[in-house]
C-alpha cells in the first residue's frame, strides 16, 4: 500500500486506554515535503497519535505507514527517517549545546561529527553559544538546540510537538524561519500545536482531531472558507443606541456582546447590504462609537468545527 507521494499515511487508527477510546478510526495522509499539522483540544489525542507515528507506542488497530513502513513492523528503519522534537527529547542541561550535539552524533555513527555538529550550530546561529552550559540557554535557544540535535541524522520527516509552546513572539517567528527552511529542504514535517495562527502560518494541510477522529481537514484557506468572510463589529455609543441596533437588524445573523455594546454582523452581499444598514441606523439615530471588518481566523474555524460557540455564527433572530 505504499504511495510514491506520501510520507505518511494513517488508516482506520484506533487507541484505547483501559475503557478510554481516545483515536477511534483516525484517517488522513501526509504528503511528502510539506508541512502537516494536526489540531486538537487538550486531550483530543494528538500526542498520542504522534506516539504512534514514531513507534512510541503501538496502535490498537488500523494501518499506519511512515516513510512507507508500517510502523508495526519495522522499527528500526522507521527510526532512521525520523526524528522526534517538543515534549519527549531531552536535552542534557549539563553539557554545553556542542557536547549535546557531539552525543547525538556519536549515537547515530555520524561519520564526520565535528563537521556536522558544526554545521548544524551554525545553521541555527548557536555558535556563540555552543560552549555554554545548556542550563544557561533561554527558551528559544534550548528548542533551536533541541531541533538541532534532532536533525543530525538527516531525518525525511520530523515531527514538531508544540515547537513554539512558551517562546517569546520573537523566538516563535524565528522558530517559524526554521521550520519553513526545513521544508524548503523537502523535509516533511508533521506539526501540532497549541497556536492556530502557527498553523495557518505554517501548514500547508491542517487536519482536525476531533472525538477521535478527524472531522475536517484542508488547506488553512479552504478550512476557512467555511465561515463568512464579511463580518462587521459595531460598537454602540450606549445602551439605546445597542438595543435599537439589535432591533433594527433582527433579520440579520447577530452576535451580541451587551456588556461592551456590541454588534457584530455577519454579510452576505456586503455594499447593498452596508449602505442599507448605514441608512437605517441613521435614519434611527443611533449612535456609533466604533466599527471594524473582523477577519475569520483558524481560531473561529476551530471552534466551530468542535462545536464550541462561534461568535459569528451565532444566530439570533
Ligand atoms: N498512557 C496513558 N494511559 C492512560 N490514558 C492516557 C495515556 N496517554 C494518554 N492518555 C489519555 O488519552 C487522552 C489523549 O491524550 P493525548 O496526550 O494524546 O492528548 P493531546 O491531544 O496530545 O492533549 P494535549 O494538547 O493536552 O497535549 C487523554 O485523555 C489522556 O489522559
Amino acid at each position: 500500500m505504499e504511495h510514491k507521494t506520501y510520507a505518511m499515511q494513517v488508516q482506520g487508527l484506533k487507541k484505547k486506554f483501559k475503557e478510554k477510546t481516545v483515536l477511534n478510526g483516525v484517517d488522513f495522509q501526509v504528503e511528502k515535503g510539506t508541512i502537516f499539522s494536526l489540531l486538537g483540544s487538550n486531550g483530543a489525542g494528538k500526542t498520542t497519535t504522534i506516539k504512534i507515528l514514531t513507534t512510541l507506542l503501538e496502535p490498537d488497530e488500523g494501518m499506519v505507514l511512515v516513510a512507507g513502513i508500517d510502523v508495526c513492523k519495522d522499527i528500526k528503519k522507521i527510526h532512521e527517517q525520523i526524528s522526534l522534537t517538543g515534549q519527549f527529547v531531552a536535552v542534557d542541561e549539563a553539557l554545553t549545546g556542542m557536547e549535546n550535539l557531539m552525543m547525538m552524533a556519536k549515537l547515530y555513527r555520524v561519520k564526520e561529527p565535528k563537521k556536522e555538529v558544526q554545521q548544524l550550530l551554525s545553521y541555527f546561529s548557536l555558535e556563540t553559544a555552543q560552549h555554554k552550559k545548556v542550563s544557561t540557554y533561554s527558551g528559544g535557544m534550548r528548542r533551536k538546540l533541541d531541533i538541532a540535535m534532532s536533525l543530525i541524522h538527516k531525518p525525511s520527516i520530523i515531527f514538531l510537538d508544540e515547537p513554539t509552546t512558551g517562546l517569546d513572539p520573537q523566538s516563535r517567528r524565528a522558530m517559524w524561519a526554521i521550520v519553513k527552511e526545513l521544508k524548503n529542504q523537502g523535509v516533511t514535517i508533521f506539526l501540532t500545536t497549541q497556536y492556530l495562527e502557527e498553523a495557518e502560518e505554517l501548514a500547508d494541510h491542517i487536519a482536525i482531531l476531533h472525538e477521535g477522529k478527524i472531522i475536517k481537514e484542508g488547506t488553512p484557506q479552504q478550512l476557512k472558507s467555511i465561515l463568512p468572510k464579511h463580518v462587521l463589529e459595531l460598537q454602540l455609543s450606549n445602551q439605546i443606541s445597542y438595543e435599537k441596533t439589535i432591533d433594527l437588524l433582527k433579520q440579520y445573523q447577530l452576535h451580541k456582546e451587551e456588556t461592551i455594546w456590541t454588534v457584530s454582523i455577519t454579510f452576505q452581499d456586503v455594499l447593498n447590504e452596508l449602505m442599507d444598514i448605514l441608512q437605517q441606523m441613521k435614519k434611527a439615530d443611533i449612535q456609533i462609537q466604533d466599527f471594524r471588518w473582523k477577519q475569520t481566523t483558524m481560531e473561529d474555524v476551530f471552534m466551530k468545527m468542535i462545536g464550541k460557540e462561534h461568535a459569528y455564527e451565532t444566530v439570533d433572530k
